[in-house]
């Protein structure tokens, strides 16, 4: 649907060159949420301006529905646009048009007649929880319905494609959920593609398929967020988990822990079916080992089950080692070292 191959962007300021973007290739398929997270710099925005076509690849081509965009003409790129839906983390209304008007203006450029557009627009107003709203002013409105117009507007010429820039940024955390779940209603039953770019990893974790990471204009880890989520790779991507899901308990309680004579602690990650088996007092029972759960939980993420315990075990010696090498077998292991935290 949207592929990168080799992407740069470079911005020359004077005898400075700032490279944005740096060989970045990336797949997103038909029908995905595709979540691209990254620190302020990293090079975002200038990725979903070379998507909706604003900008040019210095270097690299990108594909959109097997069409090189790169090589589009200036005309040819306006039309393909209108395949493409955007909103903003500052919604972008127009102030002076009703609700009805900000959805009905990408109907009225594209020549849509008048009857077709008012169908439309009460469609979409119904789509998105508004239909009560139709002549209310942007000012008159919650950040979150001004940010559901700007959903509706963006979906008025039925596009396959929908970019998110920040789009729940300059929302409160419960209407942050509400937009999020729209986006899932969107990309669900209406089958568009969704591409956003964000710097909170709850967006990411609540709605996106897949994940790329971005810093200093690369893309450093990608992939499917289950996958990357309990397994990433880089330090990185490793801080923007910590900041949604603390997987160790704080550096005081450790301290503790240790002060009190408490024995070592392992981290043990379950994933998929083995959340399901009592593995830790199947093992712990037959070599007459015990456990205690210090830390952790069980969270679920794209539907799926992930647990992340912190635990100690007690008895004889060679009994806890016959107990972490059969734990070793079925989930992930290792020992929470001294200084973490
Ligand atoms: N038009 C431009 N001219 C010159 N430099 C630019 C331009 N656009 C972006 N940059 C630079 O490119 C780098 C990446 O910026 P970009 O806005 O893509 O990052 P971002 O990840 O979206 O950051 P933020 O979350 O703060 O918006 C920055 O160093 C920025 O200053």
């Amino acid at each position: 649907m949207i592929e990168f191959k080799d992407v740069s962007k470079t911005f020359s300021l004077g005898k400075r060159d700032v490279h944005a973007v740096k060989n970045v290739s990336l797949s997103i398929s038909k029908g995905e949420i595709f979540g691209i997270i990254g620190f302020s710099g990293a090079g975002k925005s200038t990725l979903l301006r070379l998507v909706n076509m604003l900008e040019r690849p210095t270097s690299g081509t990108i594909f959109i529905q097997d069409i090189d965009v790169s090589k589009l003409s200036s005309k040819d790129l306006r039309t393909r646009r209108r395949n493409i839906g955007m909103i903003f983390q500052n919604f972008n209304l127009f102030n002076s048009r009703t609700v009805a008007g900000n959805i009905a203006y990408p109907l009225k450029l594209a020549g849509t007649p008048k009857r077709e557009i008012n169908k439309r627009v009460k469609e979409l107003l119904n789509f998105v929880g508004l239909a009560d709203k139709e002549k209310d002013f942007p000012d008159q409105l919650s950040g979150g319905q001004k940010q559901r117009v700007g959903i509706a507007r963006a979906l008025a010429t039925s596009p396959d494609i929908l970019i998110c820039d920040e789009a729940t940024s300059a929302l409160d955390p419960d209407t942050t959920a509400d937009i999020l779940k729209l986006l899932k209603k969107v990309n669900r039953d209406l089958g568009i593609t969704i591409l956003l770019i964000t710097h909170e990893m709850h967006v990411i974790q609540s709605i996106c398929d897949k994940v790329a990471v971005m810093e200093d204009g690369e893309v450093i880890e990608d992939g499917n967020v289950f996958e990357t989520f309990t397994d990433p790779q880089h330090e990185t991507t490793q801080r923007f988990i910590h900041s949604v899901q603390s997987d160790l308990p704080s550096k005081q309680i450790l301290k503790e822990w240790r002060s009190s004579g408490g024995g070592k602690l392992y981290r043990v990650i379950f994933k998929g079916d083995a959340t399901n088996d009592p593995v830790l007092s199947t093992i712990t029972k037959k070599h007459d080992v015990d456990f205690n759960i210090v830390y952790g939980a069980v969270r679920e993420l794209q539907e799926k089950l992930f647990g992340n315990l912190i635990v100690s075990f007690t008895g004889d010696a060679s009994a806890v080692q016959n107990v972490l090498n059969e734990l070793n077998t079925i989930v992930e292991l290792e020992e929470v070292i001294e200084n973490e935290g």
